[in-house]
């Protein structure tokens, strides 16, 4: 049997990558320390790297992580993970070029970014994952969780429209089914996604959803039996059943907002600030300052300056120059155009809505 990787994400584009004869494409299903699991033609393989590559990396985030696309040489096992093939995205913990640095996945498509309409609800921290996802160079998508438990929708859409410029907003709930079709719409083919956002937000929920079964529960149960915590690999990139693949790590459930571009998720504040006497207008008191402008006509509102202007001070103290230089290396590999070329065809989707 072999197995269409295009089912695990390839586009035609990335299957005519490897052409050395002894080497194979295969995909990064899962990862246990210097331990692999890859999704090769002929069917799931333990891998590892290659010496000679392990060699060639500099810094922890050059490793293969979940979602890579790798090429293998797989006739004697472990395979051996022979290169790391450009990424389109990349989700990264700590700082680039830093020992803590880790890579939480590679290659997503959309990053749900999801938030429960009860509880959870807060317009900052919506703000806060949207400029880590912009950052990591996939799109973000909000998906608002549990609309069942929520009697005024309308106003909470309308709280987060400020902040989710040119980000499509879904409304669901697992419990009546509510939009589920919606976000289903985005999981198809050979698209990746993800899912973050706060624990108890309803992930695992919305993930079994696309899964039809309850996998991800079952999963956790089974990773702790008798039989041996490491005797069966969890499997943290799942294929779903309708096409699409979904990336579900152990550091994508614990991620933190950390990191991010501004630019994108402030897209309105970046707009405004072009227009700052200053080139280098920090925005408080400087003269002929256009954001202060709008804050006076009543354009801006103060929390979203002000939300800005701590993300900022805290990027600033956060190393956010390593990040842009991975930012730059996907530029430089991938042109970055894929993404953006999937901005333009959400933003007309919405408006053919
Ligand atoms: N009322 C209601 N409850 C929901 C909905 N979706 C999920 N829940 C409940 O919310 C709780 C948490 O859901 P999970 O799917 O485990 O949340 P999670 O985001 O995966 O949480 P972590 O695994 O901790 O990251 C569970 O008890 C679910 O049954 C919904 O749409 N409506
Ligand atoms: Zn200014």
């Amino acid at each position: 049997m072999t197995i269409d990787l295009q089912d695990f994400g390839a586009t035609p584009d990335l299957l005519t990558q490897v052409t050395l004869p002894d080497q194979t494409l295969a995909r990064v299903t899962a990862q246990h320390r210097e331990l692999y699991q890859v999704m090769t033609t002929q069917g799931s393989r333990p891998a590892q790297v290659a010496g000679r590559l392990s060699h060639e990396l500099r810094q922890s985030t050059d490793f293969p992580a979940v979602g890579d696309w790798v090429a293998v040489t797989a006739t004697q096992s472990p395979a051996m993970i022979q290169r790391v093939l450009p990424r389109q995205s990349v989700l990264i913990r700590g700082a680039v070029g830093q020992a803590g640095g880790q890579v939480i996945a590679a290659n997503v498509d959309t990053i749900f970014i999801c938030m429960s309409l009860n509880a959870n609800f807060n317009v900052r921290r919506i703000e806060r994952y949207l400029t880590m996802a912009w950052d990591s160079g996939a799109v973000p998508v909000v998906v608002l969780t549990k609309a069942d438990l929520c009697v005024d929708v309308a106003a909470k859409l309308a709280e987060l429209a400020s902040v989710t410029l040119g980000v499509d907003v879904l409304t669901c709930s697992a419990q009546t089914g509510a939009g589920i079709a919606s976000l289903k719409a985005y999981v198809t083919g050979n698209q990746t996604v993800s899912f973050i956002g706060s624990s108890g937000v309803g992930k695992s929920t919305l993930i079994n959803q696309l899964l039809g079964s309850d996998q991800l529960a079952t999963r956790a149960i089974r990773a702790d039996d008798d039989k041996g915590r490491h005797a069966t690999t969890a499997r943290e990139l799942l294929r779903l059943p309708a096409g699409g693949v979904v990336i579900d790590t152990p550091g994508m459930r614990e991620l933190q907002v950390q990191g991010g571009n501004l630019d994108q998720a402030f897209a309105d504040i970046t707009a405004l600030a072009r227009h700052c006497k200053f080139r280098n207008c920090t925005h408080q008191t400087e003269p002929g300052c256009a954001v202060q402008a709008a804050l006076a006509a009543g354009q801006l509102t103060a929390e979203r300056l002000a939300s800005y202007q701590k993300l900022q001070r805290e990027l600033a103290y956060n190393g956010m120059n390593a990040r842009e230089r991975e930012n730059a290396k996907i530029a430089r590999n991938f042109g970055s155009k894929r993404a953006m070329k999937q901005v333009m065809d959400h933003v007309k989707r919405g408006k053919r809505r």
